[in-house]
């Protein structure tokens, strides 16, 4: 399987503190790739270095056959930011077709686009109304259409499923695990859930910039002899004090 996104040895640093250290990653195409860790472990700041929002002190970063970073590159990922980045004044409708008109999409299908992925995300009977008057969980759903909304063969989504009902989460993991079946979209996923973790193909832990173990769930549970994410990350943490 080809990689979608390699880091090697890619290290970042803010005054004296070492937010990253060292990382080297793969991520395959069509893979469902979760990164779990405390808060503050370095998630953050990794995902935005795949997409090229902030600069690696060393190292290289690869994004599907391209040297990041590379602004052509940003018609092929879509992100979904921690904090959601919406015209609040705006309708979701409205927001919805500003994002959409920031990528080469004909108009029929720019159409198209929108309407599907607000239903992907329930929103379409909600879109008339101003954002402003939205819940945390709906700005959510908005946040994820709109990364969703130029077809991109690669997806980061930083903890996406924030604020939403857990039969919400349901629908939204049921259309990533589409995505990835249907369509072969990459998709990367950071989370503190350990519950989604268990749903990715394969995780790696982060803690404190690194990087402390990488596999699926069930050969991360089999190398630790744990019954669960939550003891695979205790015992690999205590391996790497
Ligand atoms: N612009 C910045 N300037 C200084 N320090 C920063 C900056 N951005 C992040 N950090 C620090 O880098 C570390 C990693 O932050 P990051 O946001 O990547 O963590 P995270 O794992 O995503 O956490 P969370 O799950 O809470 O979002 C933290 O100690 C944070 O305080």
């Amino acid at each position: 399987m080809k990689d979608a996104v390699n880091l090697q040895g890619v290290s970042k640093h803010y005054g004296k503190k070492q937010v990253l250290e060292n990382v080297d990653m793969d991520i395959g195409e069509g893979a469902i790739y979760g990164l779990i860790g405390p808060s503050g472990s370095g998630k953050t700041t990794l995902v935005k270095m795949i997409i090229g929002l902030i600069l690696a002190d060393k190292g290289s970063i690869r994004v599907l056959d391209a040297e990041m970073p590379n602004l052509k590159m940003l018609e092929r990922i879509g992100y979904m930011a921690q904090s959601d980045a919406l015209y609040l004044e705006l309708t979701g409708r409205e927001n919805l077709a500003f994002f959409a008109s920031l990528y080469p999409l004909k108009k029929a299908e720019s159409r198209n686009r929108q309407a599907y992925v607000a239903d992907i995300v329930n929103l379409t009977g909600e879109l008339d109304k101003k954002v402003e008057a939205y819940s945390g969980g709906m700005k959510r759903r908005l946040s994820l259409a709109i990364a969703l909304v130029h077809d991109p063969a690669l997806l980061i989504l930083d903890e996406p499923t924030v604020g939403m009902d857990p039969e919400l989460r349901l629908t939204v993991w049921d259309e990533f695990f589409e995505l990835k079946r249907e369509f072969q979209k990459t998709i990367v996923i950071t989370t503190h859930v350990m519950d989604e973790a268990e749903r990715c193909d394969v995780v790696s832990l982060v803690r404190d910039g690194h990087i402390l173990a990488t596999g699926s769930p069930v050969e991360l549970k089999a190398a630790y002899g744990a019954g669960n994410l939550e003891d695979v990350f205790l015992k690999a943490g205590r391996e790497h004090p």
